[in-house]
């Protein structure tokens, strides 16, 4: 069986669209729109940031999950694919980030 992937749980994201939000707690947020969703968000990292200071393994792996369902709930929100900043992040493997970075401040100056 082909293993679950963030590709799945944006397509079961989009589909909730077309569910009531009595049934589906996605389609709640998505009709709360986006400052709902973003907060949500931030909720969730904020609960990930405290598991990694504390560095509880399980709290990570359960925090990590919940905000990587609310970052694709986001992107759903702002029409924006998956594949979209899976672009720009293979954009970003042809230097480091120390590069980038560098490359940034040069322009600023
Ligand atoms: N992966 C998730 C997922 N991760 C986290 N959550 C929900 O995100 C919420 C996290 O918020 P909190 O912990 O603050 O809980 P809460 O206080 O109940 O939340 P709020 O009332 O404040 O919004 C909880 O209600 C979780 O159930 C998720 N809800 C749904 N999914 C996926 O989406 C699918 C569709 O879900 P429904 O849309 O509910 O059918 C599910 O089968 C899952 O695959």
């Amino acid at each position: 069986m082909k293993p679950f992937s963030l590709d799945d749980l944006a397509a079961i994201i989009s589909a909730r669209g077309n569910a009531t939000s009595a049934a589906s707690y996605t389609k709640s947020l998505l009709d709360a729109g986006p400052a709902r969703a973003a907060k949500k968000f931030g909720e969730e990292a904020v609960e990930l940031v405290i598991a990694a200071i504390e560095g509880e393994k399980q709290a990570i792996v359960s925090e990590s999950a919940d905000v990587l369902y609310h970052l694709l709930v986001l992107l759903r929100l702002g029409d924006v694919s998956l594949s979209e900043v899976l672009d720009e992040l293979e954009l970003r493997t042809s230097q480091s980030g120390h590069q980038e970075k560098a490359s940034r401040q040069s322009v600023s100056r």
